[in-house]
């Protein structure tokens, strides 16, 4: 790990008409080859900061600077730099895998052979070459899944941002597609994930950020978070002494 890839310094944002801000002066940085995981309760802002960071919605101020530049410069070339898996199935019900899979290698500038080869590649190590001319509403909750993240990693990103990967997906597509997102950081890429699944975090991330309420309230890896909380064994521990245990809604 180097250099930051990113770095974030006191990003605020309110919606428009909102009462209340959804992030009040947010600061980190992630290096480069990172696996840096966002937790928090509903509400907390995690969504709003990937938005953000991904260029989908625009902060009410701060600064990110992406590899020490602004990232207002150069947008299009940092979309060709980044993936992003949202956390909506963001596929066409009606097309099948393939289909819905040229549309994104398209959209990333990949075609012909280099696409088709591309599709069958990720279609194999995602184990869903059976089902490639099958519409996607025929598809499970784990296979829409498994496609969401492949539409996005075809372009090979340099930085992967997902929301919430493996929510409503069994044991056996949760493995998988961890398994291949931990492949695809060894190979490189850095990775900003959230998730309400701890234990997934506790072993995946290399740095955790805990936001609560539009503030990063607690942040380094998983192991020095547990020694640091009086009693935590684990990050699950951490998460409720830092957070508590009122209800959010
Ligand atoms: N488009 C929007 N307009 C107005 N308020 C919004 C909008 N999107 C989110 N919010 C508000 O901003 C706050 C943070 O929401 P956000 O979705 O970022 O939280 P989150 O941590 O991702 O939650 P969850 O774990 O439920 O996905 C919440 O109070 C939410 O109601």
């Amino acid at each position: 790990m180097e250099q930051p890839i990113i770095q974030i310094n006191d990003l605020k944002k309110t919606y428009a008409g909102a009462l209340e801000p959804s992030l009040r002066g947010i600061s980190l940085q992630v290096k480069s080859g990172e696996v840096y995981g966002l937790l928090g309760p509903n509400g907390a802002g995690k969504t709003t900061l990937l938005s953000i960071l991904c260029g989908v919605v625009a902060p009410s101020s701060g600064t990110i600077l992406y590899r020490n530049h602004p990232i207002s410069g150069n947008i299009r070339q940092l979309k060709q730099e980044i993936g992003v898996v949202p956390q909506d199935i963001a596929l066409y019900p009606t097309l099948t895998a393939r289909e819905n899979l040229e549309f994104y290698g398209a959209m990333y500038g990949i075609h012909g052979a280099d696409l088709q080869s591309k599709i069958q590649f990720w279609l194999d190590q995602f184990e869903l070459s059976h089902a490639a001319n099958r519409r996607i509403d025929k598809f499970s909750g784990g296979m829409k899944r498994r496609i969401n993240l492949i539409a996005s990693i075809m372009h090979n990103p340099q930085l992967l941002f997902l929301d919430e990967p493996t929510v409503g997906v069994d044991v056996q597509s949760r493995t998988k597609i961890m398994d291949q997102l931990v492949e695809l950081n060894k190979r490189g890429m850095t990775i900003i994930y959230t998730s309400h699944h701890l234990a997934e975090a506790e072993n995946f991330c290399d740095t955790i950020g805990i936001i609560d309420a539009g503030t990063i309230i607690a942040s380094g890896s998983p192991n020095v978070l547990i020694e640091q909380t009086p009693g935590a064994r684990d990050l699950e521990d951490v998460f409720l002494a830092l957070t508590n245990r009122k209800l959010r809604d």
